[in-house]
């Protein structure tokens, strides 16, 4: 039976690897837009990485509190499908970003402890998806891309009214027990696919995609 779980990977930065990962099965892919993450990309980089993509592969932009001039650009230069907002965007700009561009919006949200499984609710009703991460540290440079789980049993037999995704810390050796732990129906992976940082190993997406598949 065709599974019913998607996959995003996060990070891309080789058309190859975009081919790659939409023949394997991937759903969404990912373009990184923050300049402290190694896989942070220009705009005409962006630009040819989305049109690597065939028809059907959800192109994900992730920002980070960024500005309306940061976005107007990556909308009129990149042909993307959705916004995933991986800072400390409150919900009133979840609303104005997806009112202003008329894209879903993805909101990630980090998770250590119960009261941050709680505060999720602040978003289910505003924004398109959520995605759930694990939290960084105050302070820490990058808010996600770290390759760090949360424990996933904070999210067990909970339910959001909107999709959601389990993103932070995956491999292909867990994902297939977070799948089936949890109940996630989409999850997303970036360190968890890659050589070094920023280096995504074609083996690994490939690996990936046929675990979270098969799970
Ligand atoms: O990937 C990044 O560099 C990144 C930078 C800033 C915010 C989020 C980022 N990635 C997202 O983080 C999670 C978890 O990633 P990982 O698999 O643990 O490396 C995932 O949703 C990425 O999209």
């Amino acid at each position: 039976m065709p599974s019913d779980v998607k996959v995003k990977i996060c990070g891309l930065r080789d058309p190859a690897h975009v081919e790659l990962a939409a023949r394997a099965g991937a759903a969404y892919v990912g373009f990184v837009f923050f300049p402290k993450s190694p896989r942070n990309l220009s705009l005409d980089e962006a630009r040819e990485l989305a049109w690597a993509a065939p028809v059907g592969l959800a192109k994900v932009a992730l920002v980070v509190n960024a500005d309306d001039a940061q976005l107007d650009a990556i909308n009129d230069r990149v042909a993307i499908d959705m916004w995933q907002l991986h800072g400390s965007e409150s919900p009133e700009r979840v609303a104005e970003i997806k009112k202003r561009y008329g894209l879903p919006v993805m909101k990630a949200v980090g998770v250590a402890t119960r009261d941050d499984v709680a505060a999720i609710d602040l978003y289910a009703g505003v924004a398109d998806q959520l995605l759930i991460d694990a939290k960084a540290p105050k302070g820490a440079d990058l808010p996600g891309g770290r390759g760090l789980p949360f424990d996933w049993e904070l999210v067990v037999r909970k339910y959001w009214p909107c999709p959601w995704m389990l993103a932070g810390g995956l491999t292909p050796e867990n994902v297939g027990r977070a799948i089936n732990l949890t109940g996630a129906r989409q999850v997303d992976v970036s360190s968890g696919v890659e050589s070094a940082p920023g280096v995504k190993d074609p083996a690994l997406i490939e690996a990936f995609i046929k675990a979270a598949l098969t799970a």
